[in-house]
């Protein structure tokens, strides 16, 4: 089932800005990353998920449920970008409030399994120690776990976090990670907007790429970065001694089928060329070496292509910006 599921979502703010067509799934049980730059429109579009915004046109189903239903509401735990307590309360009284907000009575917020479930989360995010300190006192970090807390309190199926980790030091992101880990084992969806590429990569099945309000791609992390899902590596070569026709003679001279053609990326005006290929194994590109060699070109350089995300990202900014790709 998928648990976020839209179709041409729009919102603008009088016609600028925000997000525009954005078609979208999030298959439930897995840990999804929203990325883009500043300005991509991410915030908007978890803000519509959350209710907070109307769209402009579209449609969106999430956990099963047309946007906007109490319904769906209630299984749904978000944690805004910014977001501020009440400074003169205890984390405990902050999320008994939650639990009212959610729609228990006060009474059961009084319960002894309520305040057991708030001895849990607060436990499960690392503030059992600052349960009843005053949250005017806490550092960000301390803050955002909180946040985290009444996103997690009422046990939903699904959970919107907005930036979780960004005032976090590096070992509250690695009890944070450790912590979404856990979720996911448990079978909850965790939808992440965030710019911190090194939690999308360690967590993340799928991701998608919003760029000036538009999706630019979305998809299992691995085939994003450049693994189709066919096996191949994409390895690059740097050559001298290029000339006009040497990418045709290289074509009728290759014996071994390549997963995908070579590429010439870009040649200078002394007969330097950088090189493309989809290769199945590294023997592959070894073999391409040779066939250079054997054609007369000098070789400079040859190795994989850096897939990482942040090359990626980069990569999909640039694509937009009309910039090099390369
Ligand atoms: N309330 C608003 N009124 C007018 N324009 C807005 C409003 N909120 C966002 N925008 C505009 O919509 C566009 C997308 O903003 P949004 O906050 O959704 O992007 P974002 O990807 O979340 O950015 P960031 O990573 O900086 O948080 C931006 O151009 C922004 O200026």
């Amino acid at each position: 089932m998928m648990m976020i599921d839209t179709a041409d979502l729009t919102k603008t703010y009088e016609g600028r800005g925000g997000c525009r067509g954005v078609t979208l799934q999030v298959p439930e049980g897995c840990i999804f990353g929203l990325l883009g730059p500043n300005g991509a429109g991410k915030s908007t579009f978890v803000k519509m998920l959350a209710g907070l915004h109307r769209p402009d046109s579209g449609q969106a189903v999430m956990l099963g449920q047309p946007l906007g239903q109490p319904e769906a509401r209630r299984k749904l735990g978000y944690l805004p970008e910014l977001f501020r307590f009440q400074e003169w309360l205890t984390p405990t009284e902050v999320l008994r409030f939650h639990g009212q907000l959610g729609g228990l009575r006060p009474r059961d917020t009084r319960s002894p399994a309520f305040r057991s479930r708030v001895r849990d989360t607060l436990e499960l995010v690392g503030l059992a120690d600052a349960a009843d300190r005053r949250v005017g006192g806490f550092s960000k970090g301390m803050q955002q776990r909180l946040g985290l807390a009444a996103a997690l309190l009422l046990d939903p199926e699904l959970v919107i976090l907005d930036e979780p980790a960004s005032a976090l030091d590096p070992v509250g992101r690695h009890e944070i990670r450790n912590l979404l880990k856990r979720l996911r084992a448990n079978g909850v969806t965790v939808f992440l907007n965030t710019h911190l590429l090194e939690d999308v990569e360690a967590l993340c099945d799928q991701a998608a790429f919003l760029y000036g309000g538009e999706l630019l791609a979305s998809g299992p992390l691995r085939e994003l970065l450049g693994g189709a899902g066919d096996g191949g590596v994409n390895w690059r070569f740097k050559v001298g001694g290029w000339l006009p026709d040497t990418l045709a003679a290289l074509g009728e001279a290759a014996g071994e089928p390549l997963v995908s053609p070579l590429r010439l990326v870009e040649t200078d005006a002394n007969g330097n060329a950088v090189l493309s290929a989809r290769v199945s194994d590294r023997e592959q590109a070894g073999y391409l070496c040779a066939l250079f060699i054997r054609s007369g070109l000098t070789l400079y350089e040859s190795g994989p292509e850096s897939n990482s995300l942040e090359d990626w990202f980069i990569r999909m900014a640039a694509s937009r910006q009309g910039g090099d790709l390369q």
